[in-house]
């Protein structure tokens, strides 16, 4: 490793957080930003996000169009380079880093435009998400020897746990391209999580999904955050799923975080009442 890189993965701790859950603190928080912000020539995108998440925390993201809010999911993960700031995955400084070392860092995304292997099986799909866990050995793999089995095999398992998860084990044989909308997000969730993350970005996960379905997946949010234990940033448009299944929220316009608080606190700031949820009509 070259001293430039020693140097950015030496552990910090940035500002000291203020709306992280109670049963998270005295934790390094898990993701940290600090005065983030990019320029795309002469337009400011995003401008001094700041951000600290309880290693439990759900926390959404929401703004009208173009605020800024998927753009800050590509600083997250480093897809953009940032024009100023500083992200920290558990205390870790991620510039530098590719969009893979990230991710095996511990951040996984799903995407506003789902991005699946469709050709490719439900069960391959999440096995794709393993990747960076098996442990590949190509005298086992080419010559098929016992630890190659051993190995698929447990992975096999795996991804059908993984499916079971949102009852998709009976679809572990379809093709990905061809499971109903709603089925394919709850896919790309998945294969997020088979990267075993410590932070989950969900891309508006209840984009296309009927009331049921975004009802279920507010639940399973919950479920995933509770058995797998890692924090959850969220942007969606759906404010039922936002309000409901988020502890904090933060509210961008042009760029710029204008309010962040409990769902409670966002839905009677007249800020937020004026440059967004009134817009809207939330409620
Ligand atoms: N690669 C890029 N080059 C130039 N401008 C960009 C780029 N990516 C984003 N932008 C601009 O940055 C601003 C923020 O866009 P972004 O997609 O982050 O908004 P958003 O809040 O996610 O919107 P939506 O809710 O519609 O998805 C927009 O003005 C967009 O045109």
């Amino acid at each position: 490793m070259s001293s430039a890189n020693a140097k950015r993965d030496v552990l910090v701790q940035l500002e000291t957080p203020n709306l992280i859950p109670e049963r998270d603190l005295g934790q390094i928080p898990v993701l940290q930003a600090q005065h983030l912000g990019i320029d795309f020539g002469g337009l400011t995108a995003v401008d001094d996000f700041n951000i600290a998440m309880g290693r439990t925390e759900i926390s959404g993201l929401i703004g009208p169009n173009g605020a800024g809010k998927t753009t800050i999911f590509n600083l997250l993960t480093n897809v953009y380079r940032p024009t100023r700031g500083t992200v920290l995955l558990d205390g870790y400084d991620i510039a530098g880093k590719s969009v893979t070392e990230v991710n095996h860092m511990g951040i996984a995304r799903t995407f506003q435009n789902i991005r699946l292997f469709s050709q490719m099986t439900v069960e391959e799909n999440v096995l794709v998400g393993f990747g960076h866990s098996m442990k590949s050995n190509l005298l086992t793999d080419v010559f098929r020897l016992p630890g190659h089995w051993k190995q698929e095999a447990e992975f096999h398992d795996k991804a059908l746990e993984l499916l079971d998860i949102f009852d998709m084990r009976k679809y572990a044989d379809a093709k990905a391209g061809n499971l109903p909308y709603g089925a394919q997000r709850r896919l790309e969730i998945l294969r997020a999580l088979a990267t075993g993350p410590k932070v989950l970005l969900l891309d508006e996960p209840a984009a296309g999904m009927n009331p049921a379905e975004t009802e279920e997946l507010m639940e399973n949010i919950r479920r995933i955050r509770d058995e797998f234990r890692i924090a959850i940033l969220l942007i969606e448009h759906d404010m039922g799923l936002v309000m409901g299944v988020c502890e904090v929220v933060g509210v961008l316009d042009y760029g710029r975080i204008i309010a962040k608080g409990t769902p409670e606190e966002i839905q009677n700031d007249p800020k937020v009442i004026e440059a967004y949820l009134g817009k809207q009509g939330v409620n």
